[in-house]
């Protein structure tokens, strides 16, 4: 061992019974190679149900590559991947989505001019019923801004009207549009890729808040980060990623930010950690 272990400090998501069941979504072995360089070198992965599972590692460990293989942006050279014990193997990210998984990218998140319900919709508008909507192509707006104010009560989300256009909302009320669009429509899953990055501490706070709602309403969530107080305050089990594969899922009720930040850079190795540090 290179490192002391240090005790953490209880987070909130310690008040969260650890969450347990069949796996939502599995992957095994996955290669993926750039020529020369591995991406994915063996990469496992673990979802449960109605958990949010934080993907960190250092700047290059592969974890865009293993995200990009789970939503369908990348195809992996070789290894599997299960959505409810099936296997499934995603061409593209609209097969991903096909399949119920949603991801939020910290840039191409909304299209600033048009308005919170236009963008909870876009590219899945609603039709008007009957010849107008099958001949005309006319959109139900109606229908998709009552649909957008009932979901975005549900995710109790404070904004004054959805007729606004979203260029005209905060930082974090637009990633907060985003995160509530994937919720809208995952049947399965939520992928999240550095959502809170350059959001001030209050925003930053706000789209946590709104990940943990997504979660309780019975979605699980993958979130990738940098920030480990944000990791510490939200997850519920921690995927380290290192040198292109897992390293160690890890207890955020029982390990210390510091010890996590040492298994991430190869300081502590796992099998230096208690038993209950691990989340397996
Ligand atoms: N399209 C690509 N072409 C060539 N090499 C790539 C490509 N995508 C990723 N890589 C390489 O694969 C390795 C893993 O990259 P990846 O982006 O998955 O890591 P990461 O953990 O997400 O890093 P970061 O936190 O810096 O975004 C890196 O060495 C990277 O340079």
């Amino acid at each position: 061992m290179t490192a002391p272990l240090t005790p953490t400090t209880q987070s909130p998501a310690a008040q969260r019974p650890a969450p347990a069941g069949p796996l939502v979504m599995e992957a095994r072995n996955l290669v993926k190679k750039y020529g020369s360089v591995i991406a994915m070198n063996g990469a496992d992965f673990e979802l449960r149900p109605g958990e949010i599972l934080a993907v960190i590692g250092d700047n290059g460990a592969g974890k865009s590559s293993l995200i990009k293989a789970l939503s369908g942006a990348t195809i992996p050279d070789s290894g599997e991947i299960f959505l409810d014990g099936q296997p499934v193997s995603f061409r593209s990210p609209i097969d991903a989505r096909k399949n119920g998984i949603e991801t939020v990218y910290q840039d191409l998140a909304v299209a600033p001019a048009m308005t919170i319900a236009e963008n909870l919709f876009l590219g899945r508008e609603i039709l008007k019923p009957g010849m107008m909507g099958k001949l005309f192509r006319l959109l139900d707006k109606k229908k998709m801004h009552d649909e957008a104010v009932r979901h975005m009560q549900g995710l109790q989300f404070a904004i004054k009207s959805m007729k606004q256009p979203v260029e005209t909302l905060s930082g974090g009320q637009r990633q907060g549009v985003a995160v509530a669009r994937s919720a809208a429509f995952a049947r399965h899953v939520v992928i999240m890729d550095e959502p809170t990055a350059a959001l001030g501490v209050r925003e930053g706070n706000m789209v946590l808040d709104l990940i943990r709602k997504v979660r309780d309403s019975g979605l699980p969530v993958i979130l990738i980060s940098h920030n480990m107080p944000h990791v510490f305050e939200v997850a519920d089990r921690i995927h380290v990623h290192r040198m292109g594969k897992r390293a160690a899922i890890l207890n955020p009720r029982v390990i210390s930010m510091a010890d996590t930040v040492s298994v991430m850079t190869g300081a502590i190795r796992p099998e230096d950690l208690s038993a209950d540090m691990l989340a397996g």
